[in-house]
This record gives structure tokens, C-alpha cells and sequence, in this order.
């Protein structure tokens, strides 16, 4: 529902212009979470207010719905801006309680107290916050409250929910259940979201799409599972345990190879088959697990010791592990 294309923003700074979204094209699909990570200053939270239509851009184009929302009149901006949730963080009104907060939108768009509380009602089930709903913001925990304001921001039944850095200063208690709750709007509302972050834990929790920000500038973007598959990718570089090892770890192996294995079968069977079909020994030299979603993904330094390495590696390989040999690490060996 939100194609974004050439977009560019500058500001003027101290010492001149500051260009901090530079030519950005993205699509946002329908259904699915896709999440924005960059270093600090790559132009994430710029991105974020341009997508909400808080910002106008220098140039290109915001489409939601189709609509190119440069052209629409005001009263169509706005009902443009009310297709887009957009959670803001810290601004509960603190006489309210977690309900009156979550319904002063629909109080304010004149909707009737019965089809309110069912609204509401509905939100706070989705949050988990049902036995909260008389809280007083103070009196909840910040993760509570995050929650709160995601609801808040899903009270219109937006196409498009917007979270720019929603776990900023949570514990990962709060962070993951914030998360939880961005997953829930999207498999049970059927929300679009667009989440913008910093952390690359956020996108592998949730993400099924990645757009990665470097300078202002989109340096990759895709489906996660498919790039973190591609192990020179700067995604699967960002998102999957590092293999940096220290100097010499890999002398004394016949092949080394870096090894991205993705679900649990892969993770858990097959370097223990491999070993027992080949009779090679394989070692883990450096690497580590991860989740992507509900999906483990390890990604390994293997060193693999016996006559028939290459053929573990490759019987790896035609079961979906993805190898890529590290020919310079290795000794010379005969096979
Ligand atoms: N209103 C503004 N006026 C001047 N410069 C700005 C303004 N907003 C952003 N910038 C500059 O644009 C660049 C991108 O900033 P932005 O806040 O979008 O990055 P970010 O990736 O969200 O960073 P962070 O993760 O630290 O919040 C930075 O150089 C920033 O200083």
C-alpha cells in the first residue's frame, strides 16, 4: 500500500547541506513486516517522518494506495496520513488510563462509546493488557507502555503501522514483547509494518523483508531469508553471528569453508551426518547460531579433516547448506 521511489531529503547543517535520504526507492509489501536498520545517522528517523507524511521530500515520490500523495488536496493528505499508524513513543497522557489512552483517537473521530470499547477492547487482548486496562501510564512498566501506544497506533485500523526504533530504551523483556505485539498487528489484523531501527535483533525477530540504509543511500534490500542464504550479502554480514577468529585457528585443517545452514534439521543434522557418512571430522572454528524469525540460521567456520572433505562439504551443500569454501585457509591436500 506504500511504494516510496527517488526519494531525497536535505537539511542544512552547521557547515552546509546534509544530504540524509539520497535517492531511496522502496516498496513495503502488503502483509509483511519490513524493517529499515542502518548506523546511527544513515537518515532512518528521516525516512520514517517522509513515510508518514509528517515531511515533504526535496524530491520523489510517497504513493499510498496508489495515490501520489504530492498531488492529493488536504482533505485527501489527511485521510492519506489516517491509512498510516504511526507509534510514537513517550506521550500517553498520564491522567488517562491504558484504555483512555488507546480510545482518545476514536473519542476524537466522534466514534460511539459501544463500538469504542469493543475497539479497545479487542487492542488491549492483542497487547495483552486486558488486566490493565484501569492502569494508569505510571504505574505500568515502560514495555507495558510501549505496548499501549502501539495500540494506540492501531486504533484507526491503519494499512501501514509505523514504528521508528520501538524497542529504543527497553530491557529485553519490554523490547521482545513490543515485538510480539508488531508480529501479532500484523497476523492477526492483517497490518502492513514498517519498523526502523538501529538493532539488528529487532529485524531478525521479526523482519520478513530488509531494507538496509547506509549514507541516506538503500545498500540492500529483499527478503531476509533469501539474502541472509547469501553469505557475501551485507545483510547475512550484518544480521549473522560473526566468524572472525583469531590468526592460526584455521592452520591444520584440510578444507575450511564458511557454512550458512538455515531450520532445524539443517542446523541440527547435518554436519553430525555428514561426519558419520564421510568419516571426515568436522570442527566448528568460529561462528555461532541465531534465530530469523522462528527460524534457526547458523553460520560456521568449518574446518573439515579426512580423505573424502570435499565430499562431506558437498553432500552439505546439495542438502541445502550453503558452502563456501575458504581455498586460502586451507592446507593442500590430496583427496
Ligand atoms: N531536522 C534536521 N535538521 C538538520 N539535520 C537533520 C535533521 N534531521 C536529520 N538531520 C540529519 O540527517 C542525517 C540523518 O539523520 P536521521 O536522524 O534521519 O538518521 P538516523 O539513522 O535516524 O539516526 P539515529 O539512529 O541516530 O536516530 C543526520 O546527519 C542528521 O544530522
Amino acid at each position: 500500500m506504500i511504494t516510496v521511489e527517488n526519494l531525497s531529503k536535505s537539511f542544512w547543517g552547521n557547515t552546509g547541506p546534509v544530504v540524509a535520504i539520497d535517492d531511496v526507492t522502496l516498496d513495503v509489501p502488503t502483509g509483511t513486516i519490513t524493517g529499515v536498520v542502518g548506523p546511527s545517522g544513515s537518515g532512518k528517523s528521516t525516512l520514517a517522518r517522509l513515510v508518514a507524511l509528517q515531511e515533504r521530500p526535496d524530491s520523489g515520490v510517497i504513493r499510498v494506495d496508489g495515490f501520489n500523495t504530492a498531488a492529493l488536496d488536504p482533505r485527501r493528505l489527511r485521510a492519506a496520513r489516517r491509512r498510516i499508524g504511526v507509534v510514537t513513543q513517550g506521550d500517553l497522557l498520564p491522567q488517562r488510563t491504558a484504555a483512555g489512552n488507546i480510545a482518545l483517537p476514536l473519542e476524537q473521530a466522534g466514534v460511539d462509546g459501544p463500538q469504542r470499547r469493543e475497539k479497545v477492547g479487542k487492542l488491549l487482548d492483542l497487547i495483552g493488557l486486558t488486566d490493565k486496562a484501569a492502569r494508569y501510564p505510571d504505574t505500568l512498566t515502560d514495555g507495558q507502555r510501549a505496548r499501549v501506544e502501539v495500540a494506540r497506533a492501531l486504533v484507526g485500523d491503519p494499512g501501514l503501522l509505523l514504528a521508528d526504533d520501538p524497542t529504543r530504551s527497553l530491557d529485553s523483556d519490554g523490547a521482545a514483547g513490543v515485538l510480539t505485539v508488531l508480529d501479532r498487528a500484523r497476523a492477526e489484523l492483517g497490518a502492513t509494518v514498517l519498523v526502523v531501527t538501529s538493532d539488528a535483533g529487532v529485524v531478525r525477530r521479526i523482519a520478513d523483508d530488509v531494507v538496509l540504509l547506509e549514507d541516506g543511500k538503500v545498500t540492500e534490500s529483499g527478503n531476509l531469508l533469501s539474502l541472509v542464504q547469501d553469505s557475501a550479502s551485507q545483510v547475512a554480514r550484518t544480521l549473522l553471528p560473526s566468524i572472525d577468529v583469531p590468526k592460526g585457528a584455521t592452520a591444520g585443517y584440510d578444507r575450511v569453508a564458511e557454512v550458512v545452514l538455515i531450520g532445524f534439521a539443517a542446523v541440527g543434522a547435518l554436519l553430525p551426518e555428514a561426519t558419520a557418512r564421510f568419516g571426515s571430522t568436522i570442527s566448528v572454528i568460529g561462528g555461532g547460531l541465531t534465530r530469523v524469525g522462528e527460524t534457526p540460521v547458523a553460520r560456521f567456520l568449518l574446518g573439515v579433516n579426512g580423505g573424502w572433505a570435499d565430499q562431506s562439504l558437498t553432500w552439505i551443500a546439495e542438502r541445502g547448506g550453503v558452502v563456501r569454501p575458504q581455498v586460502g585457509l586451507a592446507r593442500t591436500v590430496a583427496a
